[in-house]
């Protein structure tokens, strides 16, 4: 078993390590890349430090990746305005071909020399608690680990992080809500390895907390208490996994991993420590599902699905995907309060936006019952009664329409009265949905334009959305 194990991890090793010229080319472009921009930030009329970061810094990036992460730092007592201004100036001179992206502040990226450049202005502090803006934590981050990581835990690294991409779970991107690299980093560094990562990960009881740099005495004592929007305070004991940040004691390092990819790496740790296996290291790409495997899948499961469909929020994946999430949440909530029962959800996005819901009940009767109170709590259960009772079945009623009482069962006053949505087309085609929180964008979006599709009809997302449907009616853990 170990000796299968060591077999595959050496091969993916072999598969994932740089190669001498690789690593030269690196070190020329980033040599070269650095100077161009050490000469572009001579022309600021501040005083700048051009530092790069990343997993190209610390060698732990994966054969063939082309990514570059190169950060300006800023005197930490240049306005907001400034460093945007001037790192965006940097950009576009380093980067000429490039784009402006928005995070936290603006940055830029480009192409150079064949690889793709992340130029970042950040803030150049005192140490990682002084943050002005998230960025200004990373060259701490490429410190601290620069220090630790030696050939072997670099090597060791690599591997994990092809693991986590081969199960689905790498990138702390709001749309994966998965491992980063500097994640990755700690971990394997805590626990000695990718093995002894895994074997940990396996048994996992979360909430599980790691403190490399033991902070946690400090943190007792002083709480950290900084300014929340850069997003400090975000030590929520309620995350499944606590990497207290070694330059940052108020910092969760797993702060953006979700619950569900916590309990995947689990899975899969486990499955690859019972038999280990090199396909566990590809992600998995499944074939697209057409129309007809749409609807052979939907008769299948005797299900309703209904698709939301609208033209995507022109945002970056990190502001889309919350607001899509939200608004899934959002809708599936609402959809369960009014008596469909939601099944299992799913958002997807590329030209055009959609919150996928697939329901186990999509119609229902003309009536719902609504409990009232007790009759004993006397006050209250006379309200209740006065209020169905005007509106209720009177000596005049035809007894063919709701509301029907109020009458009393068990101890309480209950009421049937008319539902307001009879079937969950209804209630997506109408002003209603409006009421659910959705998020901003979405919002909007939906104001200008959508379409509802029910049952058979969702097959004709297989056009743009086949891969993820296939996901959808294929879930794997
Ligand atoms: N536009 C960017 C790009 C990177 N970073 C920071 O720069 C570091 C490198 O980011 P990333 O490339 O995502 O991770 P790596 O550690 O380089 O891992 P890899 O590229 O191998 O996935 C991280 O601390 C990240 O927070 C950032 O703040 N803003
Ligand atoms: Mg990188």
């Amino acid at each position: 078993m170990t000796e299968e194990f060591d077999a595959v991890v050496a091969a993916v090793r072999d598969r994932v390590t740089p190669d001498d010229e690789e690593r030269e080319r690196l070190r020329a472009v980033t040599e070269r890349l650095t100077e161009r921009t050490e000469a572009a930030a001579a022309d600021l009329p501040v005083e700048t430090d051009v530092v790069l970061v990343g997993s190209t810094a610390r060698s732990t990036w994966l054969a063939g990746d082309r990514d570059v992460d190169l950060f300006v730092q800023f005197p930490a007592d240049l306005d907001r305005e400034n460093l945007e201004a001037y790192g965006l100036q940097v950009g576009r001179e380093v980067l000429p071909d490039g784009r402006e992206e928005y995070a936290e502040h603006p940055y830029t990226v480009g192409e150079f020399e064949g690889f793709s450049v992340d130029l970042v202005p950040c803030y150049d502090v005192a140490d990682a608690t002084a943050i002005q803006s998230a960025v200004d934590r990373t060259p701490f981050h490429t410190a601290y680990l620069e220090a630790r990581l030696d050939d072997d835990v670099a090597a060791d690294v690599r591997v994990a992080k092809a693991f986590l991409k081969g199960i689905g779970v790498y990138g702390a991107d709001l749309k994966t809500r998965g491992f980063s690299g500097f994640l990755t980093e700690l971990l394997v560094l805590e626990y000695g390895g990718f093995r002894p990562f895994l074997d940990a990960a396996a048994d996992w009881h979360p909430p599980v907390e790691l403190d490399p740099e033991d902070h946690g005495a400090e943190r007792e004592t002083a709480p950290p208490s900084r300014n929340d929007e850069v997003g400090s305070a975000d030590l929520a004991f309620d995350d499944p996994l606590v990497v207290i940040d070694p330059t940052d004691p108020g910092r969760n390092v797993a702060a953006a991993l979700s619950p569900a990819n916590v309990a995947r790496l689990q899975h899969y740790a486990r499955e690859f420590l019972a038999d280990p296996r090199a396909e566990l290291f590809e992600p998995d790409e499944p074939e697209p599902l057409d129309a007809d495997a749409v609807r052979d899948a939907v008769a299948a499961r005797g299900t309703t699905p209904v698709a939301v469909t609208f033209d995507a929020p022109d945002l970056v994946d990190d502001q889309l995907w919350p607001q899509l999430r939200k608004s899934r949440r959002g809708v599936a909530a609402e959809l369960d309060r009014r008596g469909f029962d939601v099944f299992r959800s799913a958002a997807f996005a590329d030209d055009r936006a959609v919150l996928f819901l697939e329901l186990a009940v999509a119609d229902r009767p003309a009536v719902e019952r609504h409990d009232g109170p007790p009759v004993h709590v006397r006050e209250h259960a006379r309200g209740f009664y006065e209020k169905y009772a005007a509106a209720g079945t009177g000596a005049d009623s035809s007894h063919r329409e709701p509301p029907y009482g109020p009458f009393v069962a068990d101890d309480r006053y209950v009421v049937e009265r008319a539902r307001e949505f009879t079937s969950a087309r209804d209630f997506l085609e109408s002003e209603a949905l409006f009421e659910v929180a959705l998020g901003a964008h979405v919002e909007s979006a939906l104001e200008d334009d959508y379409d509802v599709l029910v049952g058979d009809d969702v097959a004709r997302l297989a056009a743009e959305f086949g891969t993820a449907l296939a996901r959808y009616f294929s879930p794997k853990p």
